[in-house]
């Protein structure tokens, strides 16, 4: 975890800005996260359908686990530890167990899973045991206790076996499942509005006239918000460079979303409307600088309900702007702690000149490991906000930190795998 980030005005939007200069990330996620309306709703769901979702309460066990005591092998209960033992008794997995307690120099043969019969102070695994007729003999001594698994070792009656505000997966199935819990609370789906701006786009699919381009950032956003279970996705297409038109699509999508993800529009053009449309709606909000590379103007404000967030026009921009600031608004409102994706620690695999005050992101694959142990960063591309093939090829991004005057091979550098970025 990062540090916490910088105290918010009440309503971040009054924050002061200071003068003309760049937000450093943790500002910026500060001001996303303080502009998020806090958690979403609450709901019931079956077990069957949690994974991915987001626990919105702590879950207590009903029931220890395991909830008796029984074997972890199959072999024999043994009564006492002594070599040799008459066999009284069969256990297997699902038996009620034995009413009779065992005495001293007896033993009952035993299944895996099965319940300890009254008496037994240890299993002996089969393989260590020599069997003739309805007597054993033990290959090697046996400490009390061996091979046997106690009620509630694992889990308590009330212990938390499910914290509030984690990202729900198999594991905790699995333990929600083994405690006999079928249905939790669970965070309802952030629904997420995903719009673009700019009269040059154009659908994937249609054709191109003069001057148009297709729109990347809303299927790009689309593929990576939608895959994601704790989200809803709400495709509100392209919106034109017209200020009141656009004032009119922000309004109505603010009532019908919890966050709005738009990309375009959010820098200094005569055709830049983002920031007016928003205000005309009647929302509040506050024009970034970022001091990250690409994606440095961003807007966050609050329209109605609901959070906005604007990205950056160019693909490769509105990617970083999206996980280094817009996503940890939309972990706010799915209830999940913050998540700062820290680079991992590498090593340049080339020389450039520093990035100034902004932090680069760039285009990177890992080749290999330097003498330190450390991985190899490789840049991909010729950098550009707007490129997107040198993504194709990369394994993550290069994260040159802001003010380092110089980088040369051997340097460090971080290095950000797509894979942590994936998710929320
Ligand atoms: N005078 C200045 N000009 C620019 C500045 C600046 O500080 N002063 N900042 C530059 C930076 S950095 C960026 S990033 C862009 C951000 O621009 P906008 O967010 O206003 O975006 P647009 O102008 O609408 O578009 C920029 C670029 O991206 C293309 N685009 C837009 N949407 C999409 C989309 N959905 N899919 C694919 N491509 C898209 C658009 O056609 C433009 O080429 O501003 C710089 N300018
Ligand atoms: O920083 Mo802009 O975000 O370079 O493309």
């Amino acid at each position: 975890m990062s540090a916490a980030p910088p105290a918010l005005a009440a309503d971040p939007c009054d924050a002061p800005r200071k003068g003309r200069g760049l937000l450093t990330v943790e500002q910026a996620q500060g001001l996303a996260a303080g502009l998020a309306d806090g958690p979403v709703g609450v709901e019931t769901l079956p077990i069957a359908r949690i994974a991915g979702r987001v626990s919105a309460e702590p879950v207590t066990s009903p029931t220890p686990l395991p909830p008796f005591d029984h074997s972890a092998m199959d072999g024999y209960a043994l009564a006492s530890l002594g070599p040799d033992h008459v066999v009284r008794g069969r256990f297997a997995a699902g038996s009620r167990g034995a009413r009779e307690p065992l005495a001293p120099g007896e033993a009952a043969r035993i299944m895996t899973g099965a319940p300890m019969p009254p008496g037994a102070v240890a299993v002996a695994m089969q393989e260590r045991v020599e069997a003739s007729g309805d007597r054993i003999a033990l290959r090697g001594p046996l400490e009390a206790g061996a091979n046997i698994r106690r009620r509630g070792e694992d889990v308590g009656v009330g212990d938390v076996i499910v914290p509030a505000g984690v990202r729900l997966d198999a594991r905790h199935v699995a333990i929600l499942a083994a405690a006999g819990v079928s249905e939790i609370a669970v965070r309802r789906r952030v629904v997420v509005g995903l719009m673009s701006t700019g009269d040059e786009l154009v659908r994937p699919g249609r054709p191109l006239a003069p001057g148009m381009i297709h729109d990347a950032n809303r299927p790009m956003l689309a593929a990576l918000l939608g895959a994601q279970p704790a989200l809803e996705i709400v495709d509100l297409g392209v919106a034109p460079d017209d200020r009141e038109e656009l004032a009119r699509l922000v309004a109505d999508a603010a009532r019908r979303c919890d966050a709005l993800v738009t990309s375009g529009a959010t820098s200094v053009g005569e055709e830049d409307h983002l920031a007016a449309a928003v205000t005309a709606a009647g929302g509040r909000l506050r024009l970034a600088s970022v001091a990250i590379k690409p994606g440095k103007p961003v807007v966050a404000g609050r329209l109605g309900g609901a959070t906005l967030i604007g990205l950056p026009g160019n693909p490769f921009a509105a990617l970083v702007a999206w996980l280094l600031v817009g996503r940890v608004a939309l972990e706010r409102l799915a209830g999940l702690p913050p998540r700062p994706l820290t680079p991992l620690a590498a090593v340049a695999g080339f020389s450039q000149k520093g990035p100034g005050g902004r932090t680069e992101f760039a285009p990177a694959k890992l080749m290999g490991t330097a003498e330190n142990g450390l991985p190899v960063v490789e840049k991909l591309g010729r950098g550009g906000s707007a490129r997107l093939a040198p993504l194709i090829a990369a394994d993550g991004l290069a994260v040159i930190a802001a003010g380092v005057d110089e980088v040369r091979e051997g340097d460090p550098v971080g290095f950000l795998p797509f894979e942590a970025a994936a998710e929320l």
